[in-house]
């Protein structure tokens, strides 16, 4: 699709125009937003079809600077080459990949299994390749499940053993992996990590610089709720963080997070890094695009708000 298309009279522009709560750089859609927020592959398939290096040239061209892509390992490495050249040229940086995709879902890091532990490094040698492939510097890291046959201390001085070893392999490679704390009541019961002072325990423990948190704040409301005094308690192991509004895991303004102050906050505090979009559209087709791209633009902090 020629990018043209997007930038003379797109539809994120006449929209932006009459929905209501926008700001001034709604006016223009190309204006980069301030704070990193990062979309997926699927987010923008009614405005820019389902070629991925369009999806990415129409996110640039609505002023997203950022990425992410939980299933790039999975993909060929020729299609990783193509989206990472894209990505180059448009000045979009590559958010998290998934580490552990696939094998997160079983009692891994907690666990006594030394099979099962040899082959989560394994996996992570395997992921090293795929980063370094896609410019990727942050790795999702789920610890799986909690082993119900060990107290918990053991599972977390397994846990923090094994990600010290998974350091081992990633941070010579500039790599960090970043811990998710998952919620266990709507989505993830069973996860071993599943808040954010147990993340920030494990991050102190393991003491490298490539084992850091994702905050993602839409688990964390679920779990912990207090989001902004959390997230100020354990700020300096936090790396990424990811968004979706509660209930429902859609855009922002959906539920019941004020996003609007927790991202004033984000600016205020100086953090620079990725704001991961992890979660589903709230409307249906073209409407429901352009509906999320607002959600951001209405929201996002004023780029000069001292800091
Ligand atoms: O955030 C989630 O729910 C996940 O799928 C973990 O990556």
């Amino acid at each position: 699709m020629d990018r043209r298309q997007f930038s003379l009279g797109s539809a994120a522009a006449v929209l932006s125009s009459t929905l209501p709560g926008r700001n001034a750089l709604a006016d223009n859609p190309s204006q980069p937003f301030t704070l990193n927020y990062a979309p997926h592959f699927g987010m923008f398939t009614h405005s820019a079809g389902e070629d991925l290096l369009d999806q990415l040239r129409f996110a640039a061209d609505q002023g997203f600077r950022a990425w992410e892509d939980n299933p790039m390992k999975d993909r060929s490495a020729e299609q990783q080459t193509a989206i990472a050249k894209e990505m180059e040229r448009l000045g979009i940086q590559m958010g998290v990949i998934s580490a552990l995709k696939g094998v997160w879902k079983a009692v891994n890091f907690a666990g006594d299994d030394q099979d099962v532990r040899a082959q989560i490094l394994k996996t992570m040698r395997g992921i090293v390749d795929v980063a370094r492939r896609v410019n990727a510097t942050y790795l999702t890291i789920v610890p799986g499940l909690a082993d119900p046959k060990l107290p918990h201390e053991y599972q977390m001085a397994n846990c923090i053993d094994l990600l010290q070893r998974c350091c081992d392999v990633v941070e010579p490679h500039g790599l960090v992996m970043v811990l998710e704390p998952l919620n266990r009541k709507t989505n993830h019961p069973g996860v071993l990590l599943h808040r954010s002072p147990q993340a920030y325990l494990i991050c102190k423990a393991v003491a490298r610089p490539s084992c850091k948190i994702l905050f993602d704040i839409y688990h964390q409301q679920i779990t912990e709720g207090n989001l902004i005094p959390n997230i100020d308690r354990c700020w300096d192991e936090i790396a990424y963080f990811q968004c979706g509004d509660n209930p429902g895991r859609r855009e922002p303004g959906t539920g019941e997070i004020n996003y609007r102050n927790v991202f004033a906050f984000l600016h205020r505090r100086g953090f620079g890094g990725v704001v991961g979009m992890e979660h589903k559209n709230a409307g249906q087709g073209l409407a429901g695009e352009m509906a999320v791209i607002q959600a951001y633009r209405s929201i996002d902090p004023a780029p000069n708000v001292s800091r």
